[in-house]
């Protein structure tokens, strides 16, 4: 697939330096070009909350951070870039001439996307000499989370630029939507706005407060869109005969006064107070910062929770990030399985806030995490990924015992080693230890028995040749390290 090798981010404010992090935390070497005075510390602070969010998103190995700099000028900081992201105010006047700057300084071939949130992409490239690779990418706030950027093309943009920039945009773990036709506003903000509007009437009517209104939401369809859309979550309103009996059901209710979205609102400075005042009676005990980050950790909640869902197929968000975490585990530098007769060190984290529970340290079960994804590093390693797990092999886990043996704590750099003990590669025999690396101090240890399965036939059978040769030289090369002492040990037996 192909990559962004190097991004430029034009303009670095909310969305663009989390385009930035999007972009780093991918690998990619990424340029700021904003005037802002405070630009490099605000950066500074969306990086810290992207890369706390991204340590609880996945196991996967992430590819090693692209750089970020910040450049003196627009044109220093497209040189060499093949993905160009504007992403500033949202004034067409100022727009265009930025991005009429950037397209006389990129590399012609070099994609350029806006994040405009409602312009369309035709006014947009009025004064490009190439807006053939001009669009929108619509993202949405935080964009290194949420993984959507809607793709619009103008007039004068090529349908082949589009297809590439959704093909890239999933290297770095996005889907690119492309929508059909320009429109202002597009598909998101369109249902937004109409949301939007219709909020800010109950407001200023003294229907409910912006308390009252959140909670409607979150409480009920804000859930439910998380997983499924609105056509999808109607069509089981309409019962078993789905659609068409919703539709009718549902459809005389267009015709009575329940919206005023076509009245438009007036933001006076009486309903800005209004709304001012009671967001602060809400919300107004937090910083943005702080507000930002518990955002953060229930998205990754929401998403690691989607990725299980459909029987563990994963759904929607969750599913786009499972095959994010395939492309992750695929282009990682394979560790290779080599006949070093040492123990392999297999995964290295640092101990995130989620990991601590109400004792002050990491919980329990967050030490068999790292040893099941220290495990699935070495099955990866002799060559399990997704292609054989398709095909209709896998290893299951049939037993285990882990000793907790110290506390890790909030920060904690820790990382596993493992020993393979003898066994035929039906079985595979793990001895693993997890270490936190400030002082080398053993905190746990995990023996562990894997089965290989056909899981067509649901029955035990010997691995195919390409995963059994690798198997084979690691536990020839560690036949000759000493057994470990608490290997084959029962539960509550001293040792
Ligand atoms: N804030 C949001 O929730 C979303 C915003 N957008 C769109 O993203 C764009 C940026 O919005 P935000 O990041 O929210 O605004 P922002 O005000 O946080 O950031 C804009 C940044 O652009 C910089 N800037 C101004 N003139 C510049 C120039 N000539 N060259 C380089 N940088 C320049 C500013 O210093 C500022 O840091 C807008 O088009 C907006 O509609 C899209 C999706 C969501
Ligand atoms: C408020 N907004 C129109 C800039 C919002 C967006 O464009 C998308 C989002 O993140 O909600």
């Amino acid at each position: 697939m192909a990559k962004i090798s190097k991004a430029a981010c034009i303009g670095g404010g909310v969305i663009g330096g989390a385009w930035a992090a999007r972009f780093v935390l991918a690998g990619t070497d990424t340029r700021i070009f904003d005037p802002h005075p405070e630009a490099q510390r605000l950066m500074s602070e969306v990086m810290a909350n992207a890369e706390r969010a991204y340590g609880m998103l996945t196991s996967a190995p992430l590819p090693v951070k692209g750089t970020l700099s910040f450049s003196e000028s627009l044109e220093e900081a497209v040189r060499g870039a093949d993905w160009i992201q504007e992403s500033v105010p949202e004034k067409l006047d100022l727009k265009r001439s930025v991005l009429a700057q950037i397209d006389a300084a990129a590399d012609p071939k070099a994609l350029i996307g806006s994040s405009t949130s409602g312009l369309m992409p035709t006014d947009l490239q009025r004064d490009m000499r190439h807006p053939e690779r001009m669009f929108v990418a619509h993202p949405y706030n935080p964009v290194y989370l949420l993984p959507l950027a809607e793709l619009v093309g103008g007039k004068n943009t090529t349908r082949a630029v589009l297809e590439d920039a959704k093909v890239k945009l999933a290297t770095i773990g996005m889907t690119g939507m492309i929508i059909n036709k320009e429109i202002e506003a597009f598909v998101g903000d369109r249902l937004l706005e109409a949301f939007w509007r219709e909020a800010l009437w109950l407001i200023k009517d003294d229907i409910c407060d912006t308390e009252t209104l959140d909670n409607v939401i979150r409480y009920s369809f804000g859930l439910r869109w998380a997983q499924m859309g609105l056509f999808e979550t109607y069509r089981m309103a309409g019962g078993g005969a789905g659609m068409r009996d919703f539709l009718s059901k549902y459809g005389p209710s267009l015709s009575r006064p329940w919206t005023k979205l076509t009245d438009v609102v007036d933001p006076d400075a009486d309903l800005v107070e209004k709304i001012a005042v009671q967001s602060d009676a809400q919300s107004g005990q937090r910083g943005i910062r702080e507000l930002e980050r518990i955002r953060d950790q229930n998205l990754v909640g929401i998403m690691q929770a989607l990725k299980a869902g459909d029987e563990g197929r994963g759904w929607g968000a969750g599913k786009l990030l499972a095959e994010f975490e395939a492309h992750l585990w695929k282009t990682a530098p394979k560790h290779q399985a080599n006949p070093s007769n040492e123990a392999l060190k297999l995964l290295e984290v640092k101990v995130p806030a989620v990991w601590i529970d109400y004792n002050g340290h990491m919980t329990e079960y967050r030490y068999t995490q790292c040893f099941a994804d220290a495990s699935e590093a070495l099955l990866q390693m002799i060559g399990v990924d997704t292609d054989y797990v398709r095909s209709g092999h896998s290893y299951y886990t049939v037993e285990s015992h882990v000793r907790l043996l110290a506390e890790a704590r909030l920060g904690d750099a820790l990382y596993v080693t493992a020993q393979l003990l003898p066994s035929d590669g039906k079985k595979i025999h793990t001895f693993m230890s997890l270490y936190r690396a400030s002082d080398d101090t053993l905190l746990s240890t995990y023996e562990h028995l894997l089965l290989h399965v056909s899981s067509k036939e649901s029955r035990s059978v010997p691995p195919l040749p390409e995963v059994m040769g690798k198997l084979k030289l690691l536990i020839e090369a560690h036949a000759v390290l000493p057994a470990p002492d608490a290997a084959g040990r029962s539960v509550g037996q001293r040792s």
